[in-house]
């Protein structure tokens, strides 16, 4: 089989992937959730003309001119509007948030006033029609779409969705994704490790990943390298109703690569298998039913990797979010031989040097290197059968962090 291009792969995988309906949260629990339908204004805001500071509501062609005197002929706090109307020579004392009162076109702020006591205020300086005040309606109206579908809701969202009355919202659902790890070398962190033993440590990488877009990330824990223990995991997965089902490792050609047999035989229809890139390229892909399959490569770097640039995307495309890979141009800062025709994911450090950013690849690009690729925060892209390339040379760095 001809190794798939990264693209074409990503393409085939996205084909199709819809945002998940949408479901009623609270407001309270709605904070990085994304929009299933645009926020419409249930009120106006504010509803009334509002007072903007603390001072006297007066009418301009009073103040126009400073000093003048007025009378005190009434109070208007937030929450409690005065009832009369604002005459000749009057004003009210008004709070910050409180109706205008009738007749009055402008606030004195408290600091431009001397009380002379006995319900007299002199006005200090001038003050033009319409100073301080918050006509109705200013920030919105009663009907207006105050937030788009899709919108990621951010702490300025939140509140004018509360603003506008709304408590409760309409989000997507955060898809699923149930994770299986596969291996008979495998243990949890934590455990005491026999001679041949390892570490599985890829699900929380790949669970953190997945959370990073805002899905929910279910482990399943460790099958071992036997059908009917895979095939027992992948039966938990559906039942509990994944979106996207998760094999780490199995993936490749060995005489323990189970992971293909046994999703096939659950009803699982191969879309690809191996990909032109590094790592990654025992990557599979296919649907069983409405459930993504995506078998990660084993090697822990490779199941990073191939999470950062497939299962992310997908996941992001399922909640109703859009994501786009932090992808920059800088100069390499060491020489880099000619590809061959997998596209390369150099694990990399990225730093800004004189304006400009320097993407240094580390000497070793083992796949089973974890620390390494905890010290990259960049992955160098390398176009298949890309030409040796010299230092300083221009080149594409996918940002990680
Ligand atoms: N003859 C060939 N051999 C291999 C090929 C190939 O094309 N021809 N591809 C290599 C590549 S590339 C990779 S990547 C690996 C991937 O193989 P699998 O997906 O089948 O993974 P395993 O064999 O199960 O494991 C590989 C490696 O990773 C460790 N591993 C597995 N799962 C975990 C986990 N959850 N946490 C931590 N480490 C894990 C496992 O112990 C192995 O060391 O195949 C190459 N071989
Ligand atoms: O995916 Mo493998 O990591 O290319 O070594």
């Amino acid at each position: 089989m001809a190794l798939v291009p990264v693209a074409e792969a990503l393409e085939r995988l996205l084909e199709g992937a819809l945002a998940l309906p949408g479901e009623s949260v609270a407001l309270a629990d709605a904070a990085g959730r994304v929009l299933a339908e645009p926020v419409v204004a249930l009120r106006t805001q504010p509803p009334f003309n509002a007072s903007a500071m603390d001072g006297y509501a007066a009418r301009a062609q009073d103040v126009a001119s400073a000093p003048v005197r007025l009378s005190v002929i009434g109070m208007a706090p937030a929450g409690r509007g005065f009832d009369g109307t604002v005459g000749k020579a009057q004003a009210v004392r008004i709070f910050t948030g409180a109706p205008l009162p009738e007749g009055a076109d402008t606030i004195v702020i408290q600091e431009n006033v001397r009380d002379l006591g006995g319900g007299q205020i002199e006005v200090t300086e001038p003050t033009a029609k319409e100073r301080n005040i918050r006509r109705r309606g200013l920030d919105f109206a009663q009907g207006d779409v105050l937030l788009e579908k899709g919108r990621v809701l951010d702490p300025a969202a939140l509140s004018l969705a509360a603003s506008a009355n709304h408590p409760t919202l309409n989000v997507v659902q955060r898809p699923l994704v149930a994770i299986i790890a596969t291996g008979d070398e495998l243990l949890p962190p934590g455990s005491a490790l026999g001679p041949d033993q390892i570490i599985s440590s890829n699900a929380y990488g790949v669970a953190a990943a997945a959370q990073s877009v805002g899905a929910r990330a279910l482990d399943l824990g460790i099958a071992a390298d036997r059908k009917e223990a895979i095939a027992a995991l992948v039966k938990k997965a559906v039942a509990a109703k994944a979106d996207v089902i998760v094999t780490l490792g199995g993936a490749s050609v060995g005489d323990h690569d189970l992971v293909h047999d046994v999703l096939t035989g659950e009803g699982m229809t191969l879309d690809f298998w191996k990909l032109a890139m590094r790592p990654g390229k025992p990557l599979m892909f296919g649907r069983l039913g409405d459930i993504r399959c995506i078998g990660l490569p084993g090697n822990p770097v490779a199941s990073l990797v191939c999470s950062q640039l497939f299962l992310k995307p997908l996941l992001a495309q399922l909640g109703g979010r859009v994501h786009r890979q932090d992808v920059r141009l800088a100069q390499l800062g060491a020489a880099m031989p000619a590809n061959d025709l997998r596209q390369d994911y150099v694990r990399a450090v990225v730093s800004e040097e004189a304006g400009a950013l320097v993407a240094t690849p580390f000497g070793i690009q083992d796949s089973s290197m974890l620390r390494m690729l905890a010290d990259a925060n960049g992955l160098i892209v390398r176009a298949p059968f890309a030409p040796a390339a010299a230092v300083g040379t221009e080149c594409r760095v996918l940002m990680l962090r």
